[in-house]
């Protein structure tokens, strides 16, 4: 048993109810950070992403009584100075795909930036810090497999394949995920955490 007011961190737990995030997140973090993860669809607040993604994060902490990390994901077109942006998930249900493009028939500018927004918190009553990653990109008629989200109508600047035709790997080695958490890679490196396993893990 630790001393009382010791902190002793137990392995950090990923909450997300998306399995593509969690999978994408496993290959990208491989064992530089211990996490396990817990299978959990947030409430989400309405806002600006860091704030959704904070709130998640405290959320979550409560949820687990312990250190948790979650992220929030945003696609953000440019033409319509962000939007859908943290309300990307709720369009892509009611319009697809077809409908994203079709938004985009109004305008010229058809760049858009995707953004992960990782939320880092190390307890119930600890103020999440947060890590963000963001990839340029143009938003495409589909192309590719459409397991994940809008992958097949991101593609990214520089690359003539969208996310989805892409092979995981690449995907992984350029995306807004992947920038985000090599920041959290670092922070973790750097923080000195250390980690206690519970009984369960
Ligand atoms: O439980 P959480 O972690 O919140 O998982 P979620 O699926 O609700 O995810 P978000 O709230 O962050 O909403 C982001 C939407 O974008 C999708 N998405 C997230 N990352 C993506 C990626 O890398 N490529 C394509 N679609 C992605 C995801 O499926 C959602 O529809
Ligand atoms: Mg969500």
């Amino acid at each position: 048993m630790a001393a009382p007011g010791t902190l002793l961190l137990r392995p950090v737990t990923f909450v997300t109810g998306n399995a593509k995030k969690l999978e994408e997140v496993r290959a990208i973090l491989g064992n530089s950070v211990p996490f396990k993860s817990l299978k959990l669809d947030l409430p989400e607040l309405q806002g600006e992403p860091e704030e959704i993604s904070k709130e998640k994060a405290r959320l979550a902490a409560k949820e687990v009584n312990g250190p948790v990390i979650v992220e929030d994901t945003c696609l953000c077109f440019n033409a319509l100075n962000g939007l859908p942006g943290p309300y990307i998930k709720w369009f892509l249900q009611k319009i697809g795909h077809e409908g994203l493009n079709n938004i985009l028939k109004a305008y010229e500018d058809k760049s858009a930036y995707a953004m992960c927004v990782f939320s880092l918190a190390l307890g119930p009553n600890v103020e999440p810090v947060t890590f963000v990653g963001k990839t340029q990109g143009l938003i495409v008629p589909p192309r590719g497999p459409t397991d994940f989200g809008w992958d097949p109508v991101f593609q990214p600047d520089g690359y003539q394949q969208t996310y989805a035709e892409m092979p995981k790997e690449e995907k992984n080695k350029i995306s807004h995920r992947s920038k985000a958490l090599d920041i959290v890679k670092s922070h973790f490196a750097t923080a000195g955490y250390t980690f206690q396993q519970d009984a369960s893990d």
